[in-house]
């Protein structure tokens, strides 16, 4: 039996054509035991049922399969990008957690989040464990604060030491380094020191903009620098700027540093932040909304370890109160860290006049219902980051559009995503509307 065509038949004299015409659009669900699944394209769409058809289908299929079934509505989207992720992961050979030396076991590749911001630092690390001493050394990463640069350190020594268990690894942070080296010489040992140095595979060294002005500290590192990169073994390096900015190192020190690769991990994007959201959600063991989700990824500005503070904070917090996290409580218990007014101040109608200027139309234009291609497509970029960047529900977005239903809305973020993956010119056009909306 077709009980997906009898629920919408069942809805149809009860819901407008538009979303008639989107629930036609579902071609696959699943009836396993006490659960009906129902699978969309994307997250918007399973959003939007969720949230306006979840409870109609279950008294639908209640009538009839005379059943109290669980309905789940799941977004293949999301089932795609999982399986990716777990390909990437069969890939790499397992990571070896543990190790003699101070790794964070949690800091590994699969658990690293991936995006435009620190895709080029991710692939140099990879391709610098496989094959340590011989393309990019040393490798040189800088990015400001709290953006992951020591997550990519240790998960290249873990990398390393999966393929390579007796590896000999050093990680150190400069100024561990600067200690190290003071108490050698205080024993009078500093070609102990030394030794130690000369003897390894991979050193990391995280921070090295903590070396500026501790002239002893430079010499014995470049002394070190040297011999380990004579004989082609491995060095990392992480600084929260590039080299050509490191005042107060010593030139020859410098040079060294760029003389391998030289690579930034820049602040993540929307996009970014939201999957590290999720990921560090997952192992928090917390259950969180997509829109608190959202409106943490909106506020939380760049750096990826206060966005960890953020839901530490709500699982407490919930914990404590023994409530589930919703948005209201984000809000509240998240005022005193987050920039919540500047998210408020960011209203459709900023959206809606960035991209008419940017597409050169006017908004009444945007607002109206000309079919001029310029027109339609600024419309629908201007729905699409309405969604994503504003924490208004679908109705009130289409309000703000002057439109009688939201279905005209989601019809719009399906085109502006389609097309998104299918041209990337029309992606970098959406992107740069985007960012520049975000930092205006
Ligand atoms: N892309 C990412 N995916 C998952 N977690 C991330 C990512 N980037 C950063 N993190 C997490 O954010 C936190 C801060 O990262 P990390 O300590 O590596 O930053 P950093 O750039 O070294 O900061 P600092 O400059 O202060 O030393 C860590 O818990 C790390 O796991």
């Amino acid at each position: 039996m077709d009980i997906w065509g009898d629920i919408v038949s069942s809805m149809a004299p009860n819901i407008d054509k538009n979303s008639l015409k989107l629930l036609k659009g579902i071609h696959k669900t699943k009836l396993e035991n006490n659960k009906f699944k129902i699978y969309t394209p994307d997250i918007v769409y399973r959003d939007w049922l969720d949230s306006n058809y979840k409870e109609d289908i279950k008294k639908i299929l209640y009538r009839l399969t005379g059943k109290n079934l669980i309905v789940e509505v799941i977004s293949e989207e999301e089932i795609q990008l999982k399986k990716e992720k777990r390909k990437i992961e069969k890939q790499l050979p397992k990571e070896k957690l543990a190790q003699p030396i101070n790794l964070n076991p949690k800091f590994t590749f699969s658990n690293l989040i991936i995006g435009n911001c620190n895709k080029v630092a991710y692939k140099a690390a990879i391709a610098v464990a496989e094959n340590p001493g011989n393309i990019y050394n040393p490798l040189f990463i800088y990015g400001d604060i709290g953006l992951g640069k020591t997550h990519i350190l240790h998960a290249t020594a873990h990398y390393m030491l999966s393929k390579n268990p007796d590896a000999n690894i050093i990680y150190t942070t400069a100024d561990a380094f600067m200690s190290e080296l003071i108490a050698y010489m205080q024993k009078g040992s500093i070609l102990d020191f030394r030794r130690k140095y000369k003897n390894i595979d991979l050193l990391l060294i995280d921070d090295v903009q903590f070396l500026v002005r501790k002239e002893r500290t430079q010499i014995e590192l470049y002394y070190i620098f040297n011999a380990l990169h004579l004989i082609r073994k491995q060095v990392i390096l992480s600084s929260d700027t590039p080299p050509s900015k490191l005042k107060g190192i010593q030139g020859r020190l410098l040079s060294r540093f760029a003389s391998g690769l030289v690579v930034e991990v820049k602040p993540p994007d929307i996009e970014t932040k939201l999957k590290i959201i999720k990921k560090k959600a997952q192992e928090f063991k917390m259950d969180i909304p997509y829109d608190v989700m959202l409106f943490i990824a909106k506020t939380v500005n760049t750096n990826i370890r206060e966005l960890e503070g953020s839901l530490t904070k709500l699982k407490a917090y919930s914990q404590i109160m023994e409530r589930p996290v919703t948005l209201d409580m984000t809000r509240e218990v998240l005022k005193d860290i987050l920039e919540i007014k500047q998210i408020e101040e960011f209203s459709i109608e900023k959206i809606q006049k960035e991209v008419a200027n940017y597409f050169a139309v006017n908004i009444n234009e945007i607002l109206g219902s000309s079919r001029k291609k310029k027109v339609v497509m600024a419309r629908q970029i201007a729905m699409y980051l309405a969604r994503y960047l504003t924490d208004k529900s679908l109705n009130e977005i289409s309000k703000a559009f002057k439109k009688k239903d939201h279905t005209t809305v989601i019809n719009a973020i399906e085109k502006v995503k389609k097309q998104m993956e299918k041209d990337r010119k029309f992606k970098l056009t959406v992107e740069f509307l985007r960012d520049k909306i975000l930092t205006s």
